[in-house]
């Protein structure tokens, strides 16, 4: 090394060395520091295995790169249309929607959410924009969709309200098949999920915007988990490591008061993830308490839903200290 040599000769007065000594006593070993050539990979070696996720450290692009690999197989996400519903919903991207909103009109806040969510999980999105209740302008927006991407999801008209056309719309007008229609959950109930045969799938969401974004990360995010390859290099996995690589979900200690369990449906709590540096343990927060499915400001803060059992007499709440289970919706941020 440089640290190990002292100047001979210099070329000019003050300009390189023309000849350097190395140190009297310093240790050298033919070819000390020299890789040779083919010390990375050696000839034959496997660069990447099959089925590798292609990830955010750069590192298996860096490894092929290195090897002189510049094309090779990838399994991409599925291409994903959004369209929010309803004849109240007014369009707020693109500066269009009014300062004061007429009365009974809302900004539309499920199709800005749902696409940023989609391309997070690095999706292309297609906008669809915002589409009346009206079953002839749904039919021909979806199958539109359908015929360019793989999926469409929709919020809105999907509960029981007399304008609510999604479910029927899909079966009678598209032939599709709605394979659930209602979840024991709360949020997100009326979650509907069909496939049109020939044609792609529809996630049908609620309107309530909590509930859409809930409903998109317990459902859609695992499917684009699937179709993106996650599970190819599982194997023939046991199910719950299937449900962990499409879900993933830590026990974390809950450091919030007391939460009230939901008596009939069991109830994901948008909640605050963090990594205790002090207990090296996860602790799950409950950042804003006014968890109504129309309050889009409670996903604000949250990183994870905290997943709660339904509760009985025996056990009406959990409490502060006890173990629950934290869904990751996005990256935990360490501070
Ligand atoms: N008879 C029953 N009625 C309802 C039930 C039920 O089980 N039986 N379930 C309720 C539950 S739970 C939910 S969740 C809602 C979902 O209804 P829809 O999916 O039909 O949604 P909408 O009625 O169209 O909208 C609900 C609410 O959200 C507002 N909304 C809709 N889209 C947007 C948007 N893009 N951005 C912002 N806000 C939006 C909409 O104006 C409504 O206020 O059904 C219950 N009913
Ligand atoms: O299931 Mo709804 O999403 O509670 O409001």
């Amino acid at each position: 090394m440089v640290e190990d040599t002292e100047l001979a000769a210099a070329a000019a007065p003050g300009g390189e060395e023309a000849r350097v000594r190395i140190r009297p006593g310093t240790r050298i070993e033919p070819g000390q520091f020299i890789r040779p050539v083919g010390h990375d990979q050696s000839a034959g070696a496997v660069v990447l295995r099959a089925f590798t996720a292609v990830t955010a450290t750069g590192g298996e692009i860096g490894a092929l790169a290195t090897s002189g690999c510049a094309t090779f197989q990838v399994k991409t996400p599925p291409v994903i249309a959004v369209m929010s519903t309803g004849d109240e919903v007014v369009d707020s991207l693109g500066g269009q929607g009014p300062e004061s909103l007429p009365y009974g009109a809302i900004r539309d806040s499920n199709r800005p959410a749902l696409l940023a969510a989609l391309r997070a999980l690095g999706c292309p999105a297609v906008d669809l924009g915002v589409v009346p209740d009206d079953p002839d302008a749904l039919a021909s927006a979806i199958r539109g969709a359908l015929a360019t991407c793989h999926g469409v999801i929709t919020s809105g008209g999907v509960s029981m309200g007399e304008r609510d056309w999604l479910k029927a719309v899909v079966e009678q007008r598209l032939g599709g098949t709605i394979h659930f229609g209602r979840v024991a959950m709360k949020p997100s109930k009326p979650t509907t999920f069909a496939t049109v045969p020939g044609a792609g799938f529809v996630f049908a969401l609620p309107g309530n915007p909590v509930s859409a974004l809930v409903a998109f990360h317990m459902f859609v995010a695992p499917a684009v988990r699937k179709f993106s390859g996650h599970l190819l290099a599982l194997g023939a996995a046991d199910p719950a490591r299937v449900r962990r690589a499409l879900r993933p979900s830590v026990t974390a200690v809950l450091d919030s008061d007391e939460i009230r369990l939901d008596r009939v449906r069991p109830e994901y709590v948008r909640g605050l993830l963090a990594w205790d540096h002090g207990t090296a343990r996860w602790v799950a927060s409950v950042p804003d308490r006014r968890q109504q499915s129309s309050r889009m400001a409670s996903m604000g803060r949250a990183n994870a839903l905290l997943a709660l059992p339904v509760g009985s007499d025996a056990k009406p709440a959990v409490a502060r200290g006890e173990a629950v289970t934290a869904i990751l919706i996005s990256a935990v941020q360490f501070t």
